[in-house]
């Protein structure tokens, strides 16, 4: 379980709170205003962005001063996830091993996983070869690939177009439903919520407030949250 207790994570000027648990195998968006600071949230609990106040906690173990290596979690950013150079079998074999001094069972394991992701075949192209759907499922493999517990997603599909974007939320959703990991992915479109996150983290003025049954929370939102969605 991650346990954020009287978090405060600063970027600059700008800081976010938080004081919330979250539950094994939770799927969880974590929504809000432009420069509400999702991000922020997003890259504390995963160690770019340092703890000013607080604890963060996976499974009663205080990680708040770990680095982003040492965590339980593995993370997708917007973009720049995979290395031009390299081909998708080192891309996702980085996720193993920085040096790429794999053995036979590391180099099954990213066999698998490429195939998992519907990539096989594809492990030598480099990602310039591959169109954007594609590279999407590569990064994904490299996620996969270093069987953490928690999966952390800031926009990874934003620059798709709706109906891959929806193959990839499904592929997400499929993946972490496999491995048991929990869930937290940050997102503008209240519809990926709806798609695959049971929970939602609301991030605004702020703060990140605990995380709410999403359909509850969608279909009668907060005032912040009402002109957010433009519902107001
Ligand atoms: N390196 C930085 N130095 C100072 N302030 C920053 C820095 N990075 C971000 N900020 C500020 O921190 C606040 C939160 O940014 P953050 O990226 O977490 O928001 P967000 O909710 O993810 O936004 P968006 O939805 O637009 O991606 C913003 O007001 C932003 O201007």
């Amino acid at each position: 379980m991650l346990k954020l207790e009287g978090v405060v994570i600063r970027n600059g000027a700008f800081a976010v709170t938080a004081d919330f648990e979250v539950a094994d195998g939770a799927k969880v968006a974590v929504i809000g205003p432009s420069g509400a600071g999702k991000t922020t949230l997003i890259e504390g609990i995963a160690g770019f962005l340092a703890v000013e106040r607080g604890r963060i906690l996976w499974d009663g173990r205080d990680i708040t001063a770990e680095p982003p290596g040492r965590r339980p979690v593995a993370m997708l950013f917007q973009d720049g996830n995979l290395f031009p150079h390299l081909t998708v079998a080192q891309n996702v074999g980085l996720g193993i091993r920085p040096d790429l001094k794999l053995d036979a069972d590391q180099r099954a394991r990213v066999a698998r996983a490429i195939a998992r992701v519907g990539l096989a075949g594809l492990e030598v192209r480099k990602p310039a070869e591959l169109s954007g759907g594609q590279q999407s499922r590569a990064a994904l493999a490299r996620v996969l690939v270093q069987g953490r517990p928690l999966v952390l997603l800031d926009e990874p599909f934003a620059a798709l177009g709706p109906a891959l974007k929806a193959e990839m939320l499904d592929l997400v959703a499929g993946l972490v439903a496999e491995t048991g990991a929990t869930l937290m992915m940050v997102s503008h479109d209240p519809g990926d919520a709806r798609r695959i996150a049971d929970q939602v983290v609301l991030v605004a003025e702020g703060r990140a407030h605990p995380p709410q049954e999403t359909t509850a929370l969608l279909d009668a939102p907060p005032p912040v949250l009402q002109d957010y969605l433009g519902t107001a």
